[in-house]
């Protein structure tokens, strides 16, 4: 038996799953008691600048002390039998640590100090930072710009730690080590650490053997000059190897013998693959959850615009592995369902077990494709692609006084549809081609919204058969690291598996989309490509507004 930890946005989830055909025997999950920490760090009554996102390290433990012990208890698995421990986090969620490891907000003297917190991959008020990142190299004409689609993404290493750097320098000098999530919980459970290929391409800039040069850098800041050299270099694992043996402590933790072997940290996304079945070339995978990722290997080597990045074993050891994303997807499900909906939907809901996401489903489901005359962009959290660019935000238009809200709802499950549509054809246009669409995360727990993608992307879909895709994905790599299966390629044959049927597109309502989609199009376009600045205005006079009221400085 193997693993598999996944670390979500909201939750962790563990899996135990069986070695020789990926049967899932257990599982458990552990909610973040902090959730997402936007607002003020826990014990103060500061508020948090806009457009922060971060987390307690804290609730990453939880998930090793509960999840893990009650996934065995659930399988009837004695620990004993468990012959491999992997797991994936989101990326880029990113902590300053000391030499040891030791979250630098775990600190007494540093608690208070919002920098010195993790950050979480939706972190997005390191905009500025990635502008400046991103003009200063491609005045420079840095070659890594190209593996990313010409941008970076505020989301990603660089942008936070020099936000860092420019907002409290002294957590950023305490700051032994910049660190991945990924890479900190593989530290927590064998005790040294690790730096897994996967994240440091996508996420640190890591190409080609090199990070971006120190004079980069110091002509970023002079501060900044040695920040790859000092807190991010270090030798690069290979996903799927061993990165050591689980310590006394973890063992104590998780309820595992101490010394199974531990593989190296993973993205959420990336080692979902395995679980798809999808390591092959041109074999796109969408894990939708909180956010969607696209992520594919493929034997063409091309600058994708706007794509997240592209990395060398980035997904499976040996190929090159292209990612591009969605930063809000269920996010805003929720937003619209948590904030939006009349009590009456949830208490219909309730009375019948439902979630509220399925009740607005199923009220929307039967309507024509532009029924409800509205049309909306998805970028309530930023777009990450095509645009690269979190200082956009949402768009809804069409609203009339007859606007239900299950009409809103499905707008806005058709308007995350179309943004994968203009990733997906971004690919192809291109010249890297997509072969195939596999879904993932999840959101295969909702049939309206695989629907949808079908007929907007107007293909039939391959759908992860586990509800644990990621978790599943970091069981199979355990196997791995294990010496179970020789590589991720067999593994993933023997453990992966998807559902008999497909979810396929109905023509009619494909031909339909097409005109919506070609609406959002322009919309995209008015608003992402230069059409006009006004949700970029309207972003500056929010964040003026907001300093003036907490009596802070103007806009960062
Ligand atoms: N039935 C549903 N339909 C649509 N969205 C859902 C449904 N259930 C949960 N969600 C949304 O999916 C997201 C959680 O996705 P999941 O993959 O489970 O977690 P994570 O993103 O943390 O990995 C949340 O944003 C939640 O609002
Ligand atoms: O960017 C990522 C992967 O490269 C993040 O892990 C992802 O966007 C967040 O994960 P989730 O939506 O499952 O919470």
């Amino acid at each position: 038996m193997v693993v598999g930890v996944d670390f979500g946005t909201l939750s962790g989830r563990a899996v135990v799953v069986r070695v020789r055909d990926g049967a899932e025997l257990g599982s458990a999950d552990s909610v973040y008691r902090h959730g997402v920490i936007t607002a003020h760090l826990p014990g103060s009554a500061d508020p948090l600048e806009p457009e922060t996102a971060l987390q307690h390290p804290g609730d990453y433990r939880e998930v090793l002390r509960t999840a893990v012990p009650e996934a065995l208890r659930a399988a009837g698995v004695a620990p004993e039998r468990v012959v491999g421990v992997g797991t994936d986090f989101t990326a880029c969620t990113v902590l300053p640590v000391t030499a040891d490891g030791t979250p630098l907000c775990e600190l007494p003297d540093l608690a208070r100090r919002p920098h010195a917190w993790p950050k979480l991959w939706r972190h997005h008020a390191a905009q500025p930072e990635a502008d400046e990142i991103n003009a200063l190299a491609a005045e420079r004409g840095e070659k890594w710009l190209a593996r990313y689609g010409g941008k970076i993404s505020s989301e990603w290493e660089f942008a936070k730690a020099l936000q860092v750097l420019r907002d409290d320098p002294g957590v950023y000098e305490r700051a032994d080590r910049w660190i991945e999530a990924a890479d900190w919980i593989v530290w927590q459970l064998c005790g040294h650490e690790t730096r897994n290929v996967a994240t440091a391409g996508y996420k640190g800039i890591h190409q080609d053997g090199a990070w971006p040069s120190a004079d980069f850098l110091a002509a970023l800041d002079p501060r900044f000059a040695s920040f790859a050299e000092d807190k991010l270099a270090h030798p690069l694992s290979q996903l799927g190897d061993r990165a050591g043996g689980l310590t006394a402590r973890a063992a104590a933790w998780t309820g595992l013998p101490e010394g199974v072997p531990v593989a190296v940290g993973n993205i959420d996304a990336h080692v979902t693959a395995a679980t798809a079945q999808t390591t092959g070339n041109g074999r796109m995978l969408a894990i939708m959850g909180t956010s969607t990722c696209h992520v594919m290997n493929s034997d063409v080597l091309a600058e994708v615009p706007g794509m997240c990045g592209l990395a060398h074993g980035g997904i499976t050891p040996g190929a090159w592995g292209y990612e591009a994303g969605q930063s809000g997807v269920g996010d805003v499900f929720a937003w619209f369902a948590d904030s939006y909906v009349p009590p009456a939907y949830h208490d219909e809901a309730r009375e019948r077990g439902l979630s509220v996401h399925d009740l607005l489903s199923e009220r929307a489901a039967g309507a024509a494709v532009g029924e409800h005359g509205l049309l909306a962009l998805d970028w309530h959290s930023g777009n990450r692609s095509v645009l690269v660019d979190h200082d956009l935000s949402g768009v809804l238009v069409g609203l009339t006084l007859a606007t239900r809200p299950e009409e809103v709802y499905r707008a806005l499950v058709e308007a995350t549809a179309f943004g994968t549509r203009t990733i997906v054809e971004a690919f192809a246009d291109a010249g890297v081609p997509v072969h195939d669409l596999t879904i993932g995360g999840g959101m295969v727990r909702n049939p309206f919204v695989l629907q949808v993608y079908a007929d907007v992307l107007d293909r039939p879909l391959r759908v992860v058969a586990s509800e644990h895709s990621c978790a599943v994905g970091a069981a199979i790599h355990a196997a791995v690291a294990a010496g179970a299966h020789p590589d991720i390629h067999a593994a993933s044959a023997a453990m992966g598996g998807v559902r008999r049927e497909t979810v396929d597109p109905d023509p009619a309502r494909a031909a339909a989309y097409d005109g919506l989609f070609a609406l959002y199009t322009e919309l995209h376009d008015h608003f992402g490509r230069g059409g006009s600045r006004s949700l970029h205005r309207l972003r500056a006079l929010r964040n003026a507004a907001l300093a003036a009221a907490s009596g802070g400085e103007g806009e960062r």
